[in-house]
């Protein structure tokens, strides 16, 4: 068995859950964070948020990141998408030095954040419009992701007249509608009901095997973690560092069936006992 790199001693993978951290370091494609760490300045003092982090997200990867509140993973999602800078360190998206926001992400949030006056169509062409880009060139595609996301017929709606999971869909399609390679999403369906919640995850999981993005994912559920998931970094608490790093040998296509598995429950418990030594549990 490999050396593990988690931080914890406690938590020792089993034979079969191998800690992946080496895995194509090295590689100018997807994402890669050297030293990256965060303290932010404040009127009371320094509030230190991420120590500093060395990882490596492989292109048409779906990475997902989880922790205890608070840990830095919000902050980790600004830093890669360059709405705020680090402290110390470096980050490469495809291989580019981020030191702005770029146009290589697309970003969804908790919320859908849909335009009110805007319909679906509209919202969904929302960053075409704001990078003024040709709109005919673009207008097939959104109404493409809207098929592919099951909202055809529903362009011309109003956001208060589709339920939360429609109207989080429509926020994926506008993260998706300018090709972006890579998608970044923070707790997408935090604020949804648990049926829905699963069907958005078998949804995302489609679409990102399609369309093979690289994603990166953040979430308070350790059992969505396992389940979307090419490899789950756990982070410790805040400053938030990398306690582990885990392979998912799980079929890449998966049902709601695997969430049975013996290796997927096993998974779960093993990431859950990370929570449990820090004595943070979300
Ligand atoms: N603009 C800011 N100024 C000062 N401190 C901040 C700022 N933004 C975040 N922090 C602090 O940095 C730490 C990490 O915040 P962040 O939002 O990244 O955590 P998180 O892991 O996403 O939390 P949660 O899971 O609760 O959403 C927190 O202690 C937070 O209070």
């Amino acid at each position: 068995m490999k050396p593990a790199t988690a931080m914890n001693e406690a938590v020792q993978p089993a034979a079969h859950l191998r800690l992946v951290s080496d895995r194509a370091a090295g590689d100018a494609s997807g994402i890669k964070l050297s030293g990256v760490s965060k303290t932010y300045r404040t009127r009371d003092g320094d509030v230190p948020s991420l120590r500093p982090l060395d990882f490596h997200i492989n292109d048409g990867e779906f990475f997902v990141v989880v922790g205890p509140s608070g840990c830095g993973k919000s902050t980790l999602l600004k830093l890669i998408s360059g709405l705020l800078a680090p402290t110390t360190g470096e980050i490469l998206v495809e291989g580019q030095k981020v030191t702005t926001p770029h146009g290589n992400v697309g970003i969804v949030f908790q919320n859908a954040l849909l335009l009110p006056w805007r319909n679906i169509l509209g919202n969904v062409m929302l960053p075409i419009d704001m990078k003024r880009l040709p709109r005919q060139d673009y207008l097939d595609r959104a109404k493409s992701l809207l098929k592919l996301v099951g909202l055809e017929g529903f362009e011309k709606k109003l956001p208060w007249q589709l339920s939360g999971g429609m109207q989080q869909r429509a926020s994926i399609c506008r993260a998706l509608v300018h090709d972006p390679r890579i998608m970044l999403m923070d707790e997408p369906f935090g604020a949804l009901d648990a049926l829905t919640r699963e069907r958005m995850n078998i949804e995302l999981m489609r679409i990102q095997r399609e369309t093979k993005k690289t994603v990166l994912l953040i979430t308070h559920s350790i059992p969505e973690a396992v389940f979307l998931a090419d490899r789950v970094l756990v982070m410790t608490e805040r400053p938030g560092a990398i306690a582990a790093i885990y392979d998912v040998p799980l079929p890449r296509l998966r049902s709601l069936d695997v969430m049975a598995d013996p290796v997927f429950t096993e998974l779960v418990q093993r990431i859950r006992k990370h929570f449990f030594s820090q004595g943070a549990l979300d």
